[in-house]
């Protein structure tokens, strides 16, 4: 099997898997963003569950549409019983990196009101500490007018920003929520994630960090032979 195909045949058994222990009818239901996801939805529509979607991005939007469920938001389905979200690192304290899809500040508002958060990933996003395969940095999600000072204060912070570049269109990449993205690159370990995820949030200009901490609930790592390790702290 080619490794695409091992990856997708994880991120598919991790998705069931956790839709399979926690959706019931009935349900408000947050949809994360992300190529994992997908499969979250696809096992919903399979079941046939009768739930109310929340989505976390315009992608999640179109797979909650696709799929024919029940699309609502945040106005008018305020609290949710849970959230399926994928992730791009988690680590031995259920620290997560997000937003590799630039969606973490839709995905950290769905996630905040949901009773339980959920993390579906295959087995190359379980590491000790937060950089020991995910290279990319943390995505932080800025407005266009702040974004050079938030750059120079992250550098102040020993992190290494750059502005992420979109592809198939001139300049920076937009988000879903017409902001700029900048990844701050780091060299693990990273010293008092909590603290830090903190201090970037409170650089004016700061939307949201892709950090997550204290919020996922269990974690299921699908992995290469299609077995699920759940995780729980
Ligand atoms: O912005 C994107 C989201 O945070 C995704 O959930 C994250 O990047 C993981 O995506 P994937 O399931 O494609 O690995």
């Amino acid at each position: 099997m080619g490794d695409k195909l091992v990856l997708d045949n994880a991120k598919k058994a991790a998705a069931y898997k956790a839709v399979d222990e926690y959706v019931k009818d009935g349900m408000n239901v947050g949809i994360g963003s992300g190529s994992t996801i997908k499969y979250a939805v696809d096992r919903i529509k399979e079941l046939g569950l009768k739930v109310t979607c929340v989505p976390t991005s315009f992608q999640s939007t179109q797979l909650i549409i696709e799929a024919g469920l029940v699309l609502s938001d945040l106005s008018r389905t305020p609290k949710l019983h849970v959230t399926i979200d994928g992730a791009d690192e988690c680590d031995k304290d259920f620290n997560i990196i997000k937003g590799g899809g630039a969606c973490q500040l839709q995905e950290k508002c769905v996630a905040y009101v949901s009773d339980t958060l959920l993390i579906v990933a295959d087995y190359t996003k379980d590491s000790v500490q937060l950089g020991d395969t995910w290279k990319k940095g943390i995505p932080i999600e800025v407005i266009p007018m702040a974004y050079v000072p938030v750059m120079k204060k992250l550098e102040s912070l020993s992190l290494k920003p750059v502005l992420r570049m979109a592809v198939n269109k001139a300049g920076p990449v937009v988000s879903d929520n017409g902001n700029f993205i900048i990844d701050a690159i780091f060299t693990p370990p990273l010293q008092n994630i909590p603290q830090l995820a903190i201090d970037i949030k409170m650089i004016p200009g700061v939307v949201e960090t892709g950090l997550f901490i204290n919020m996922a609930k269990k974690l299921y790592f699908g992995q290469k032979d299609g077995s699920v390790i759940s995780k729980t702290l």
